[in-house]
């Protein structure tokens, strides 16, 4: 395999020698994203209650579970990376991948969120939305979701070694079995590829689900309907590139991915 892949791409053969799979090769039938995860978190279980992740609001929506904040991740590929670049705040959606005790971003080496100030503090959302909550009174109406933030100055990983690994966990959140099927980076695209690592040990999460809250108010009698609509995401069918030649079917690992949840 090796030999072939020197011949054919000399300028990735190389990534053979320390692409080691650190960690198991994930089949589709069991797309839990937490699988990639070696090993437990050091981080610890409960999650620290700073100045930034303390609850002002609706304090029983919080959780302090630390296995919360990854079921979360898991659940999800994008994130929001919020920053202040050049005195001016932005939001900027990007795919994320992590371990437990990083989250992973990355993006071209000319992006400017990724290049901000080496020890500016960031803020990272992932929002998961499962339904509306359809109220009697408009006041009480609201979204039943789940989300996390995290806080922290992200450190830029310059290791060949561990750009890669966290590439791959990148990948493999998004598409768990794309790294071993894609053609991994070369030299020249690492080079080109910004990698963030922000810790995931400030973190603040919270829930909310279940039905509206005045049902057992005076509204209660207006007859007005209230209730959840519940809203789910789902993968469709493959479209392959129409400049894709005849007989290249989608691998198992995406084509199994039809009409399942996010
Ligand atoms: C994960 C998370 N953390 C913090 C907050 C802010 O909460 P509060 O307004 O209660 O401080 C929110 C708001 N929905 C949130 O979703």
């Amino acid at each position: 395999m090796e030999e072939r892949l020197r011949k054919q791409r000399p300028d990735v053969w190389f990534l053979t020698e320390f692409v080691e799979p650190w960690l198991p090769v994930r089949d589709i039938g069991n797309l839990r994203r937490v699988n990639q995860r070696s090993q437990q978190s050091p981080l610890p279980a409960e999650l620290p209650v700073t100045d930034r992740t303390r609850h002002r609001r609706l304090r029983d929506q919080g959780s302090l579970a630390r296995t919360d904040l990854e079921a979360i991740l898991d659940a999800g590929f994008v994130c929001h990376l919020g920053v202040v670049v050049e005195g001016h705040p932005m939001v900027v959606p990007t795919v994320y991948g992590h371990d437990g005790t990083d989250l992973f971003l990355h993006g071209s080496v000319a992006s400017r969120s990724l290049a901000a100030d080496p020890d500016a503090a960031v803020c990272v959302t992932v929002t998961h939305v499962d339904g509306l909550i359809l109220a009697r009174s408009v006041f009480e109406h609201g979204v039943n979701y789940r989300s996390a933030m995290i806080h922290g100055v992200p450190r830029q990983v310059t290791d060949p070694e561990e750009k890669l690994r966290g590439l791959r966990l990148l990948t493999e959140h998004a598409a768990p079995g794309q790294w071993d099927y894609a053609r991994r980076p070369s030299r020249k695209e690492l080079a080109a590829t910004t990698l963030l690592a922000l810790s995931l040990a400030e973190a603040s999460v919270k829930t909310a689900i279940g039905p509206p809250d005045d049902g057992a108010g005076p509204d209660a009698e207006l007859g007005i309907w209230a209730g959840n609509l519940p809203l789910r995401t789902t993968w469709g069918a493959p479209e392959a590139d129409p400049l894709l030649p005849a007989g290249i079917d989608p691998p198992p690992h995406i084509a199994g991915r039809e009409a399942a949840p996010l």
